[in-house]
């Protein structure tokens, strides 16, 4: 069991269910919703439900700092901003486990070593993976690249459509939520973060 809990680093105290009673679990909420899930066309159901949410929801098993890890120095000695801008990705919130669907733009300043693009983008996956707040997520993506690369800044700004407000409650589609986290040069200089957010403009 320690090691099952050891694959949940967001937290979770208990032994994971088995995919037996996943199954049982989206059986129970057809019926709930007011089908029939012995029809034909459900009698799979519970199972791609099952194998979707272990993919939508794989954040849980990946750290960023495996991801983070391989940093490079050979960049004969750049030393301005890093932007990958417009990263897409999904997401699912936490209070009603239904899609956030947005971009998110990743800045730092690097002091002697940079990370491999795409490593950026997988930690925006990672956390996205996972169940959010918009904010926590921002917040998250920031402080894992803050620590890891130690740079001398880092900035994360998420744009997204939270479908709990687009499909359902309230149901204004169309709006977005626009979050930001900045470190170090980004938070204590206001050029810097000026830069950042001309720069993330088209
Ligand atoms: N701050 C924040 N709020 C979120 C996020 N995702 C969803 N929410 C909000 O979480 C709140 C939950 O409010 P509750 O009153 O507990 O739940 P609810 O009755 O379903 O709320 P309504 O959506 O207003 O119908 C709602 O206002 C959502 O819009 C997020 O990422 N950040
Ligand atoms: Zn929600």
């Amino acid at each position: 069991m320690d090691a099952i809990v050891k694959n949940f680093p967001a937290g979770q105290k208990q032994a994971r269910p088995t995919q037996q009673e996943a199954e049982e679990a989206v059986r129970l909420l057809l019926r709930w919703a007011g089908d029939d899930p012995t029809r034909e066309g459900l009698l799979d159901t519970p199972k791609r439900v099952a194998a979707a949410y272990r993919e939508l929801f794989s954040g849980y098993e990946q750290t960023p700092e495996e991801i983070l890890g391989r940093t490079f120095e050979e960049v004969a000695g750049y030393d301005d901003m890093v932007l990958v801008r417009d990263i897409p990705f999904f997401s699912h919130c936490e209070h009603h486990m239904v899609p956030i669907i947005g971009k998110a733009h990743v800045a730092y300043l690097p002091k002697g070593r940079v990370l491999g693009l795409s490593k950026i983008a997988r930690v925006v996956d990672v956390y996205g993976r996972r169940l959010q707040t918009q904010e926590a997520m921002t917040a998250q993506i920031t402080h894992a690249i803050q620590e890891v690369l130690q740079p001398r800044g880092v900035a994360v700004m998420i744009d997204a459509e939270h479908m709990c407000m687009s499909m359902r409650g309230i149901q204004k589609q169309g709006s977005t939520t626009l979050t930001t986290t900045f470190t170090g040069e980004f938070q204590n200089n206001a050029a810097e973060q000026a830069r950042f957010l001309t720069m993330i403009r088209r």
